[in-house]
């Protein structure tokens, strides 16, 4: 028998042989990752040439078999004259059988991309769309036209159900769109095994997908059912599938075509300008009556007789707003998710109907509003994203025909949505995306939404339709911030020592000498507006000099200031920083907005006001003075 010091010796023999195992092994595993990454982004290669090899083909021709019906049945059925851009390159690409992703902004007429095929060919299309107001309302429109659709939802009754999957069945049905929404498709045994029959008939013609975005949790609409979607492609070989998307990040439609199992499909991209939409930033009361005023002139005067949506971040916000413009005589409808379907279905039919002038709405009223005549979408509160305002934004001015979309901005709003949103991942960086949009007032608005969009508008593509171009572009003056940022970096530390923590508010009072006198620093108050002083403290976060602290309370989330990674470097010799001034415009909230695309407001830079000229000012004259 082995003493135990020969044991351990060959303990320790065994341990060296396992190391070098390991360490092996750690090698060959560094190696498996890379050789993955490297097939990961030879995959994306090679599916970024075929889409691309695909793109170059030109789509829009009208040489096709099919090519006599499209255009006919475009005049007789739909009653339009022309395609819209890329609606032709669309049907024609879905007709010649190719998967396609087809990605066009709000309003831009894709709903026409998957319906007038559906009547140029024998068959069924299926429809797969998340809203059921949605499919409601093209369900009603298209049987106006004479064209036999359906719709199958979890809730819809059983009578229509049966009838559904039996046209699914019925070699004889005449039906030529079937909507359905996800879960229906990914949890109903019985749709499948009908769809499937359906294939098996050769009755199948494509597939759509609506919100195909939805897919993905890149987008700003993640919906878990979108996911059981990367079985058709497999499940009916052959069958074309047609998504279609407002959503046009680059990250977002690689990850759709992975999901759908469609790598290498065509993408058909539009411009994501909307020439006709007039682009505003406010600045936003600090009191809720002054803001209601605003709103209340806003919708008496500016947008007299108009149609349009007030978003807002909150449902007691939506519901307060509502009730203060009921009380000045406005007809406006509240809408929010905690409402019952029923609820919401009666405010969005009445506004329809122009029973009410606007809603007052959180997120929740959004996709799948068909409204042609929106003139004006307001942001009562900043949106979380620039993907998310340019979608709200974007339901204004469907018909093509000017209409304006205002933010009210404050600082405070920041806040007030960060709050909401830090626990989601990159939410901060979407949320200061916005906050940039804001702030910027030397940029054209829409240089910075194109930019979003990986897109490049010349300044031309803008034609004065945003409040920074009205203003003229150029002459921006600038601050110099590096002193600005040692006070409060001084403020910071301080209040730091003394173991307390800073809103933006107090750290604005430290500032301006207010407040607690510990935490004041020893220097002169600024000598610009507190509201430019919050200007300072937005661009100072969203550039990494300040930074956010959340604390949970029982009931919310205090939101508190401290010094940022990019503070660091605020008493180095070589620091600098500047801050291009906002312009301060002319926007009159008491004459009726512009009719014309090109009927400018004659604006001017004007000095910003005193907050007693704006007291004095609040009721009498309504101009607002923003910047
Ligand atoms: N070629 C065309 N000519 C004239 N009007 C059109 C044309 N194509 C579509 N439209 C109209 O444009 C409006 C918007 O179309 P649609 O609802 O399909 O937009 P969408 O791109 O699906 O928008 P969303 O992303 O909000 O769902 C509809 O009223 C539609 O009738």
């Amino acid at each position: 028998m082995a003493t135990a010091e020969e044991l351990k010796h060959e303990i320790t023999k065994v341990e060296k042989e396992l190391f070098i195992v390991e360490t092996e092994m750690e090698k060959w595993r560094t190696k498996q990752r890379q050789l993955h990454e490297k097939k990961t982004e030879l995959k994306k290669s090679l599916n970024k040439l075929k889409s691309d090899t695909l793109a170059q083909v030109d789509w829009a021709g009208t040489n096709y078999e099919w090519s006599e019906k499209v255009e006919s049945t475009l005049k007789t059925t739909f009653k339009n004259n022309t395609f819209r851009p890329k609606q032709l390159s669309a049907i024609n690409s879905t007709l010649s059988r190719q998967h396609t992703i087809v990605v066009m902004p709000t309003g831009a007429g894709k709903s026409l991309c998957y319906q007038l095929p559906a009547l140029v060919e024998q068959g069924l299309t299926i429809v797969i769309s998340p809203l059921v107001s949605l499919m409601e309302d093209q369900v009603r429109s298209l049987k106006n036209k004479d064209i036999p659709a359906m719709l199958m939802t979890s809730t819809s009754p059983k009578e229509e159900t049966n009838a559904a999957l039996n046209a699914l069945r019925d070699k004889n049905s005449g039906i030529k769109l079937l909507y359905v929404t996800p879960e229906r498709l990914a949890k109903s045994k019985r749709f499948m095994a009908n769809l499937q029959k359906c294939f098996s008939n050769g009755r199948l013609q494509r597939i759509a997908i609506d919100e195909v975005h939805c897919c993905s949790h890149w987008g700003h609409d993640f919906r878990p059912d979108y996911k059981y979607l990367g079985i058709l492609s497999n499940m009916f070989p052959g069958i074309p599938i047609l998504g279609l998307t407002a959503t046009a990040t680059a990250h977002v439609i690689n990850d759709v075509q992975k999901i759908l199992n469609i790598q290498g499909c065509l993408i058909i991209k539009s411009t994501f300008n909307r020439p006709n939409l007039f682009y505003k930033i406010l600045e936003k009361p600090t009191s809720n009556d002054e803001c209601l005023n605003i709103l209340e002139n806003l919708l008496k005067r500016r947008y007299k007789d108009e149609s349009g949506i007030i978003y807002t971040n909150s449902i007691k916000d939506a519901e307060d707003i509502a009730n203060g413009l009921r009380k000045v005589g406005l007809k406006v409808g509240c809408y929010h998710a905690h409402m019952e379907a029923e609820a919401r279905s009666k405010v969005h039919m009445k506004w329809h109907e122009k029973t009410y002038q606007a809603i007052v709405a959180t997120v929740a009223f959004g996709m799948g509003i068909d409204k042609p005549d929106v003139r004006f979408v307001i942001h009562h509160t900043i949106s979380k994203s620039m993907e998310n305002y340019y979608q709200e934004s974007g339901r204004a001015g469907r018909d093509g025909l000017r209409a304006e979309c205002v933010t009210l901005y404050r600082m405070q709003d920041i806040f007030k949505v960060s709050a909401m949103v830090f626990s989601s991942v990159d939410s901060m960086d979407f949320l200061y995306g916005m906050v940039k949009y804001c702030l910027n007032g030397h940029l054209c608005r829409r240089e910075l939404i194109a930019k979003h969009f990986d897109e490049d508008w010349g300044d031309s593509d803008c034609n004065k339709m945003c409040d920074v171009c009205v203003s003229g572009i150029g002459n921006t003056k600038e601050i110099n911030l590096e002193s600005h940022c040692q006070t409060l970096a001084n403020i910071l530390d301080n209040a730091s020592k003394q173991d307390t923590k800073l809103t933006a508010q107090k750290l604005l009072d430290a500032w301006f000498l207010k407040g607690p006198v510990p935490l004041r620093h020893k220097g002169k108050e600024p000598s610009f507006s507190r509201i430019f002083a919050e200007d300072v403290i937005a661009y100072l976060l969203v550039d990494g000099y300040l930074t956010e602290d959340f604390h949970y309370t029982a009931y919310s989330t205090i939101v508190y200031l401290k010094k940022g990674p990019n503070m660091e470097v605020v008493y180095d010799k070589t620091f600098t920083l500047k801050m291009p001034v906002r312009k301060y415009t002319k926007f009159e909230i008491d004459k009726a907005a512009p009719k014309q695309l090109c009927d400018h407001e004659v604006t001017k830079s004007v000095k910003r006001p005193s907050s007693t000229e704006k007291k004095n000012n609040k009721k009498s004259k309504l101009i607002i003075i923003d910047d």
